[in-house]
């Protein structure tokens, strides 16, 4: 019976990636990558930074940031008709659907293309084996950025998150400040203020409380944890400990990337 089982849960989901596959359509092109711009993934834990990290550096090489999660809110706030199904998934903390994802991430990368995008840096996808597996079926991935910090810094970071209302600003008001322990440095991360025109209109994400974060690092921990590995047999991850705030983890993560000159190069050609 088990048996039967699998082969019915693996069948379906091998149809699924072959029909996402094939309805993949406006998929980046397996363009040669020296004629292309970079084709990135940023994984983690919810709370580690992917955001901030993967935005700077799509200023930087001046690509695209594409985060599922935001894709997934846009959605939410058109109060489309997914937006009563997404808003139940998402404020439990849960993952929405292979099935959504791919047509939210098609539509994303449809616009782009028109619009004569190249490259991108994706942010929150893949999150499961079977997307990983999609994107696979469809692109090339150059390399994928793995963001790691301690899991008690980022229950902490998820509930300093505060956004903009207005601007759609990102801020954090979290001060992390934690003690080195058993040859372990400690971890110093100041808050991320807003300008004070922002600081009155700052608004805190529904899916941002103890219970559902909780909720969140569970599910990454069981679904999405595997999606490391996946990479990692391919040779394409890079392990990047986040070794404390913006100021401190930029210019490393830059030197990890073999970015360094690339930040001076960029503002003196500007
Ligand atoms: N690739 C994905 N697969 C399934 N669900 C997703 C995916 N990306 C985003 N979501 C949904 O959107 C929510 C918010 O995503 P995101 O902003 O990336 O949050 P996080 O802070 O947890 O990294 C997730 O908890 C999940 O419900």
């Amino acid at each position: 019976m088990a048996a039967i089982t699998r082969l019915i849960n693996r069948t379906t989901s091998s149809s699924f990636s072959y029909l996402a596959r094939r309805s993949f359509t406006h998929a980046p092109q397996r363009v040669d990558p020296k004629d292309r711009n970079v084709q990135w993934v940023f994984l983690g834990c919810p709370g580690v930074g992917k955001g901030t990290y993967a935005t700077r550096l799509c200023n930087l090489l001046r690509v695209p940031h594409i985060a599922t999660g935001d894709l997934v809110r846009h959605e939410l706030s058109s109060k489309g008709p997914l937006s009563q199904q997404l808003s139940e998934i998402v404020n439990q903390g849960k993952l929405v659907s292979d099935e959504i994802i791919i047509n939210l991430l098609k539509a994303r990368l449809a616009a782009g293309e028109a619009k004569g995008e190249s490259g991108f840096i994706l942010d929150g996808f893949p999150r499961t084996i079977n997307q990983a597996e999609i994107l696979e079926g469809v692109t090339d991935i150059d390399l994928v950025v793995n963001l790691k910090l301690e899991e008690e810094i980022l229950l902490e970071k998820c509930l300093g998150r505060r956004m903009c209302s207005e601007c759609g600003g990102n801020f954090n008001v979290a001060s992390i400040n934690m003690k080195g322990e058993n040859g372990r440095p400690g971890t110093v991360m100041p808050p991320l203020l807003p300008p004070a025109h922002c600081m009155s209109k700052l608004i805190t994400r529904a899916d941002d409380t103890e219970a559902v974060v909780k909720e969140r690092l569970r599910i990454y921990n069981e679904t999405s944890k595997p999606v490391e590995e996946f990479y990692r047999s391919r040779g394409k991850l890079l392990e990047f400990d986040l070794p404390g705030g913006i100021p401190e983890s930029w210019p490393k993560l830059l030197h990890a990337l073999d970015l360094d000159d690339y930040e001076e190069k960029q503002s003196a050609a500007a």
